[in-house]
């Protein structure tokens, strides 16, 4: 749906909105706080920021924000309201302390920045009679309805930055390093991140994990090839990456080696991809809470900024993951 659909619905005009982030912190999530502050005070709209995600919200760590507060915080990493996990927040008593909390307070919308897990919050919230809209905020990539998260390009550049150094020192001392890439469960950060290094293997949910072969083909590379380093990329929960570095030095001429990138990859200032997303995002997601479009989540489909009901993004089918991987494997 686009935005001048929704425009034209029409709807009672909120005085009050709140937002939070939740889940993992992503780098762009600034950006979408400043561009919902800005958009909405110009419509004349009072924004309040709710502290700590779905715990400040059931706690009501809620305040309103001022211009000053989204200044010059384009450029940071993490974000200014800050973030949590409350599992808690599945039960019904629960989601109604937070219902409560914004009720109290006149606040008459919600819009939750955050991944998968924030948006099935939000879901609850919806159904519970919040009106409430989603902004995808997180690295993972993994909510399908939108071909892009919030976050995404910032841990993609952190990899590829960390991988274009380790390899420097693979290569000058015949390494393999296996590299251990976040995305819980989700391929999208190893997949790309393959892909943008040129790594030699990635291992994903979806590839699986034939030690057996990797070996074969590493020995391959080694003597068939004369390749002087090699990079596997893992995705977290998949394999131990330390016994694959050891099983590669004791079976192939290469010495391995091996890291785990961590909260390395979700940290620092957004790239400009991120901010603009998040830019985009933030202003639309204004204009859908206004128009009672609650329940509705943003997404970024073939370069356009759209609507789609949550339940939708969260049960899409991603089209640009086979293209991908049969893109890697052409490479390879
Ligand atoms: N089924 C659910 N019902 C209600 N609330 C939920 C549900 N699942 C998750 N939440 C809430 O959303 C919060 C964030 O979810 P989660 O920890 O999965 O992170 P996320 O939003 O998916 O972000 P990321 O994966 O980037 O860390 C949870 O801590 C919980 O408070
Ligand atoms: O910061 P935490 O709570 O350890 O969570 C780590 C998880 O969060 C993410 O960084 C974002 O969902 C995942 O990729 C990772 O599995
Ligand atoms: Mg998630």
């Amino acid at each position: 749906m686009y935005i001048q659909d929704l425009v034209n619905k029409g709807g009672m005009k909120m005085k009050k909105i709140a937002v939070l982030t939740s889940g993992g912190d992503a780098p762009g999530m600034n950006a979408a706080i400043r561009a919902i502050m800005r958009v909405a005070s110009r419509k004349g709209v009072e924004v309040y920021g709710i502290y700590d995600g779905y715990t400040g919200l059931v706690n009501g760590k809620i305040e309103k924000l001022k211009n000053i507060d989204v200044s010059e915080i384009l450029s940071r990493g993490g974000t200014i309201l800050g973030s949590s996990r409350l599992p808690e927040f599945k039960e019904d008593q629960v989601q109604m302390q937070a219902i409560n909390q914004l009720k109290e307070r006149g606040i008459e919308g919600l819009i939750v920045i955050g991944g998968d897990g924030t948006y099935r919050g939000a879901l609850e919230l919806s159904q519970k009679g919040i009106c409430c809209v989603g902004i995808p905020g997180t690295i993972d990539n993994d909510i399908n309805g939108t071909d892009e998260t919030i976050g995404f390009h910032t841990a993609l550049y952190n990899i590829v930055d960390a991988v274009n150094k380790l390899r420097d020192t693979s290569s000058s001392h015949h390494r393999c390093f296996v590299i251990e890439v976040m995305g819980n469960h989700k391929d999208s950060l190893a997949l790309y991140s393959g892909i943008a290094c040129g790594s030699e293997f990635i291992i994903t949910k979806n590839t699986g994990y034939d030690e057996d072969y990797i070996i074969q083909m590493m020995d391959y590379y080694e003597k068939q090839q004369g390749k002087k380093h090699a990079i596997i990329i893992a995705s977290e929960k998949m394999i131990d990456v330390e016994k694959l570095a050891e099983r590669i030095s004791k079976e192939t001429h290469f010495s391995g080696r091996s890291i785990v990138l961590g909260h390395i990859q979700r940290g620092g200032s957004p790239v400009p991809q991120d901010r603009i997303l998040a830019s985009q995002m933030g202003q639309y997601a204004v204009e859908l809470l206004l128009n009672h479009q609650s329940g509705y989540c943003v997404c970024k489909k073939d370069n356009h900024i759209v609507a789609r009901k949550i339940e939708d993004a969260l049960n899409d089918v991603s089209e640009i993951q086979e293209r991908m991987y049969q893109l890697f494997n052409e490479l390879v």
